[in-house]
């Protein structure tokens, strides 16, 4: 079961757009999705966190502009990382975590990102992957050139990150997700514009050639 948590009551203008963004956290167990979540929305580090899976919500304003982010919290998805059609389905933009202490972790990642990769409709979804648990050094398994250089290979936003210390790493990679987002689907609309005048001419010269 999913339970959606909304964290402030909405109140709109007449004639103002909302625009929802729609995002989710994928990873194994433990790596810090709910941490990584709460201190999104709250900006509070708790320590113990319960295991139902959510979807909440958070307005903000980016670039001037009010978004609504929905955040699903998913469950880890056992050793194989497996993704849902109704995950796939329902994402504008996915986050990736993994734990630096923990090399399986990072393998999910990887896995997940073939699953996404491979995937017709999600080929070009963005993707950030994040590093989490920086704070904990002394126990690191992942290199940060490794997770820079999988971000690079496909085509992600990469960030290292602690939960447990810090709200504005954690806010900037909700943020550039968002703004990835926004600036896919401002080159979907741009394509589908294109798409539609080469038919328009098609169609005109098709004519043409028939009379
Ligand atoms: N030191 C440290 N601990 C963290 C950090 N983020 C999360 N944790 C701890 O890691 C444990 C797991 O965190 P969760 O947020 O529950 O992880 P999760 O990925 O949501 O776990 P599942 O929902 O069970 O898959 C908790 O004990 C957190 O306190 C971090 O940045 N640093």
């Amino acid at each position: 079961m999913v339970v959606e948590v909304k964290t402030r009551l909405e109140v709109m203008e007449p004639n103002q757009q909302r625009v929802e963004a729609n995002i989710l956290l994928l990873g194994a167990h433990n790596v810090g999705k709910t941490a990584l979540t709460v201190r999104f929305l709250t900006r509070r580090f708790i320590g113990e966190y319960g295991d139902i899976e959510s979807i909440y919500s958070r307005v903000d304003r980016v670039d001037g502009q009010e978004i609504c982010i929905n955040i699903w919290d998913s469950q880890a998805g056992g050793k194989s990382g497996s993704i849902s059609d109704k995950q796939l389905q329902w994402a504008d933009g996915m986050v990736l975590v993994y734990d630096i202490c923990d090399r399986g972790s990072f393998e999910v990642t990887r896995q997940q990102l073939q699953l996404i990769r491979r995937s017709r409709k999600m080929s070009s979804v963005p993707v950030v992957i994040v590093a989490n648990k920086r704070d904990l050094q002394h126990h690191r398994r992942v290199s940060s050139e490794e997770g820079h250089l999988l971000a690079l290979t496909e085509r992600c936003g990469f960030f290292e990150v602690s939960a447990a210390e810090t709200y504005h790493g954690v806010l900037l990679v909700f943020h550039r997700l968002v703004d990835l987002v926004r600036e896919t689907r401002a080159l979907r609309k741009s394509m589908a514009g294109v798409r539609g005048i080469v038919r328009s001419v098609s169609a005109v010269f098709g004519k043409k050639r028939a009379e």
